[in-house]
């Protein structure tokens, strides 16, 4: 088998997404989103647990001017390993509109660091997520975190709501601006003020160091598409709580999806629910991304 062929279950992104009712602010920042290969031009990584369609710069960029928005955080995805070419390239090519998040090797040198914000990465990811990356030990990663708080980039961390308790303390001794993907993944059959999604609200509001993506109604969701309605009050929580320490994206291309793909469209026009007033879209898509990443 070529070592591009896709996961014989995997779903590709929606071919053709509406256009939004919902006009973002202008100067909007979609800050989740990815690029896979293409893979004949960037290899997916030898310790992939998954091969994907590939998802191009040139898609991403497209659907940017589709959904109206003006930059994107492009996060590395893990089927790309420590190999962060593609989205390197991505960012090259977006006349100064995208940056990046990065994995990288325990063993990378300073140099190579140096190189990355040159290049317009501003944190590295740490994932948690069993069925996408094996174990680092903690020492190792937090080493890493030493290394490039200097630069002033983040951490990205991606983990499911059952392990927070036990990577609270690794997480509340990180030295940098740690952001979380997906809001921590709650179980959204859970109440909104349920002891998991508190245990999360809990380590936003005892370290101001937190964000968090309020993100992927379409992966948390029980309730279902396109309404997604049982992942708003979550969403909306976090936005009025911690209007100044959100960030918003596609997640396009959804790598993982397994039950429909959603329509991005669909997904934006979901802003307004989440953020309810002019002043509370224009933190989460215009001035909390903007400081993150384009200071
Ligand atoms: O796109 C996401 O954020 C979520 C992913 C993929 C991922 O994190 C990765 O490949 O690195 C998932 O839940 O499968």
């Amino acid at each position: 088998m070529p070592a591009s062929t896709m996961d014989k279950d995997w779903l590709r992104f929606h071919p053709n997404p509406s256009k939004p009712r919902f006009r973002p602010p202008p100067g909007a920042v979609d800050a989740h989103c990815h690029v896979f290969g293409p893979a004949a031009v960037f290899p997916y990584a030898p310790e992939r647990k998954y091969t994907p369609c590939d998802a191009s710069k040139d898609q991403l960029f497209a659907l940017r001017d589709l959904l109206g928005f003006e930059r994107n955080v492009i996060v590395q995805a893990t089927c790309h390993g420590s190999d962060n070419r593609a989205l390197l390239d991505a960012i090259a090519h977006s006349n100064g509109r995208a940056r990046g998040v990065a994995s990288v090797a325990p063993n990378v040198s300073d140099a190579e660091l140096h190189r990355l914000h040159e290049a317009g990465i501003r944190g590295v990811r740490f994932n948690f997520l069993r069925r996408l990356a094996d174990f680092t030990p903690r020492e190792v990663l937090m080493d890493i975190a030493k290394r490039i708080a200097p630069l002033g980039w983040h951490v990205v961390v991606y983990f499911e709501a059952q392990d927070l308790p036990e990577l609270w303390d690794f997480f509340t001794r990180l030295p940098t601006t740690v952001v979380v993907d997906h809001m921590g993944r709650p179980d959204v059959s859970q109440p909104v003020d349920g002891p998991q999604f508190e245990r999360f609200v809990r380590l936003m509001r005892e370290h101001p160091n937190v964000w968090s993506k309020v993100s992927c109604p379409e992966r948390l969701s029980v309730s279902g598409s396109p309404a997604y309605d049982d992942v708003v009050p979550f969403a909306q929580r976090l936005v009025e709580t911690f209007p100044d320490r959100v960030l918003w994206g596609t997640d396009w291309p959804h790598p993982n999806l397994k039950t429909h793909m959603p329509d991005d469209g669909t997904l934006v026009d979901m802003i307004p629910r989440i953020a309810r007033t002019a002043q509370l879209q224009q933190q989460l898509l215009v001035d909390n991304p903007m400081r993150l990443y384009w200071a």
